[in-house]
């Protein structure tokens, strides 16, 4: 469980669609590597294909899709079952509503629900905690500590809210183009402290 805090604008999710090879992204220095192969080079469906997933900070917000179609055309591809993964973060209720015409929290539990679906070794996850209320951040809670039962997570994040949830092992600051100040969760209480640009 790896978190990256920075202040906003810092390129964390930059980063994530770096590392997830969103066209637009390019490395231009460094190589991403995933279990010691190095994809810097492939596209998203192949590093996809890899055990590669992202939860975007806003997910595409896809006009004419249900949400439980869209759960059901990722299972068929992982084999996972599409009721068992809507249970987990709690959308259920949301399987036969358009995914573009969700509110921003159901869109977050959604997109999560998308990347557990997909059964990923390493997850990235951009911002779960933002526009979501104190009861779904639980919720988010529970289903990131699902997919770290079986996926490395690394979440972005610029409040950390979701530590309350989801306890990092590891936490860096990113600032000024570069990782700065890591260690353990003592971290985040002194950004909570400090802020960004003392700490660093
Ligand atoms: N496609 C793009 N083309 C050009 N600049 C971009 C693009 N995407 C992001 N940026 C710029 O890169 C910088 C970092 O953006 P990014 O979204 O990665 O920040 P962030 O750390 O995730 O911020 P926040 O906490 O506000 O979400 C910003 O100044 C942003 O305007």
């Amino acid at each position: 469980m790896f978190y990256i805090l920075g202040p906003n604008g810092a390129g964390k999710s930059s980063l994530l669609k770096a590392v997830m090879g969103i066209p637009g992204y390019n490395v231009v220095g460094g190589r991403v590597l995933l279990n010691g192969e190095d994809v810097t080079g492939l596209k998203p469906c192949d590093r996809a294909a890899r055990g590669l997933a992202l939860a975007f900070q806003t997910p595409p917000r896809l006009q004419g899709v249900k949400v439980g179609t869209l759960l059901r055309h990722i299972c068929r591809k992982s084999g996972c079952d599409p009721h068992e993964v809507a249970k987990v973060v709690e959308v259920e209720h949301l399987l036969d509503r358009e995914v573009g015409k969700l509110s921003g929290g159901e869109g977050k539990r959604v997109e999560l629900a998308t990347v557990i679906a997909q059964r990923p070794k390493v997850a990235l996850v951009d911002e779960p905690d933002s526009g979501v209320d104190v009861e779904s951040l639980a919720v988010v809670g529970r289903g990131l500590r699902a997919l770290a039962e079986t996926a490395a997570l690394l979440v972005v994040t610029h409040s950390a809210h979701i530590a309350r949830h989801l306890p990092p092992t590891r936490v860096c600051v990113l600032h000024g183009g570069g990782l700065r100040r890591c260690g353990g969760r003592e971290v985040i209480e002194e950004v909570f402290s400090y802020g960004f640009s003392k700490l660093v």
